[in-house]
């Protein structure tokens, strides 16, 4: 599906060569948390997640879920009020504070053993701990391992050159009956460079495909005019999910 033609009558080849070699650095993305660029995040939450909710769960209840790149995504409260356990990570304080306070949830800061400098903002329920750090510097040791994953706004917003190591990462955090539910983004990245960055169906393979079985559970066509002042013609999302191959 690697740009040609799909649901959205999008035609034609595309080559993420002109986004290979772009970083953004940590200090960009907390800039954008200051300067209130956010328009990723979702006030009212992921039309995706609420649809494929059944199928991340698969009728688990109390489950450990981990949001990568968290921001203040208001879907961790939706699967805490559910009774699950949520783990965050995200390098913008601004960022995690914003979800506590803007949720109504008190919580408390603690610094996190093993690491240099790293905290874990955790809800005073208990359910929802967000680490304050880059998401590099965690390990299955330090926040243990996961029954689910919602990536969303995560994987595309990591360096292409980190796309590797990010992925290792991943799949070491996940128990092996864990359901990991990825959305990627696909648009012409001749015509912006991102992020979020454009990631193919190929590259998902080659990421995640030694260790798990990816099924593709929908596209769907999100351009908006925000998508039309960055030059692009389209825009899609595609939701993914990963379990490991028994
Ligand atoms: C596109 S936003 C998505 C936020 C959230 N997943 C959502 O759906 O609203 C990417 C987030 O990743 C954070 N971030 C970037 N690099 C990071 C890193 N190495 N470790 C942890 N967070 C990082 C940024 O501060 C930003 O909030």
């Amino acid at each position: 599906m690697d740009g040609a033609a799909d649901g959205a009558g999008v035609v034609g080849s595309v080559d993420a060569g002109a986004q290979k070699e772009r970083v953004v650095t940590e200090e960009e993305w907390l800039q954008k948390w200051e300067a209130g660029k956010t328009g990723f995040h979702k006030e009212q939450g992921h039309p995706l997640l609420q649809k494929y909710l059944d199928i991340l769960l698969n009728g688990r209840r109390g489950l450990r879920i981990f949001f990568p790149l968290c921001g203040k995504a208001v879907e961790m409260k939706w699967l805490a009020d559910m009774g699950h356990r949520v783990v965050g990570v995200e390098i913008s304080e601004k960022a995690l504070k914003e979800f506590f306070t803007q949720n109504g949830l008190p919580y408390r800061e603690e610094p996190v053993p093993g690491t240099v400098g790293a905290k874990v903002l955790q809800s005073v329920s208990g359910n929802i701990s967000l680490y304050c750090c880059s998401i590099y510097d965690l390990s299955s040791a330090i926040v243990g391992k996961f029954d689910g994953v919602w990536d969303r706004g995560a994987l595309v917003a990591v360096n292409p050159c980190d796309r590797q190591c990010y992925a290792s990462l991943m799949i070491s955090l996940m128990e092996k009956s864990s359901s990991y539910l990825l959305v990627t983004v696909l648009y012409d990245p001749n015509k912006h460079k991102g992020p979020p960055f454009y990631v193919p169906e190929s590259e998902v393979k080659s990421l995640f495909g030694n260790q798990c079985e990816i099924k593709c559970l929908q596209k769907a066509n999100e351009f908006t005019d925000a998508h039309r002042e960055w030059g692009l013609d389209y825009f899609l999302e595609v939701l993914y999910i990963l379990k490991f191959v028994p």
